[in-house]
């Protein structure tokens, strides 16, 4: 999606409110790239990092289902830097996630018991000097 687009949605201003909040004296984030990701039961989605640990680059990330049973899975996972599972988050109805994009994570595809697609709406963020 266009970012000029995107920020005149109100689903950018509840991210930008969001985002905000990890702001430093001097420092803030500026949207780069928004897209949806897909994925139905059997997809292979990678563990990956969004951008290098010095470019402190943040990924917000909105799951977009009317509702999502426990029992689909579809979580996405964050590792630690020996590859242990730090946290997992369930896809929930409207759930936003933001993230240092320098975090190891992976969208997980859902279980066979799931007919419907797992969406995601990804924002990236850059950090940007102000003042
Ligand atoms: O869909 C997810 O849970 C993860 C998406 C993701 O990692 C990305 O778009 O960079
Ligand atoms: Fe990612």
């Amino acid at each position: 999606m266009k970012i000029e687009a995107l920020v005149r949605q109100p689903i950018f201003e509840v991210t930008r409110r969001a985002v905000m909040g990890f702001s430093s004296p001097g420092h803030g984030y500026r949207p780069y790239r928004a897209y949806t990701n897909v994925a139905s039961y059997g997809d292979m989605l990678f563990t990956h990092t969004d951008c290098l640990p010095e470019q402190r680059d943040l990924t917000a990330l909105w799951y977009l289902c009317d509702r999502w049973d426990v029992e689909w899975g579809g979580e996405t996972v964050f590792y630690d830097a020996n590859d242990e599972l730090m946290c997992a988050v369930r896809p929930r109805p409207g759930r936003l996630v933001v993230f240092d994009g320098a975090i190891k994570h992976a969208g997980r595809a859902p279980n066979r018991i799931c007919y419907t697609p797992r969406y995601t709406f990804a924002i990236k963020f850059e950090r940007v000097a102000i003042g």
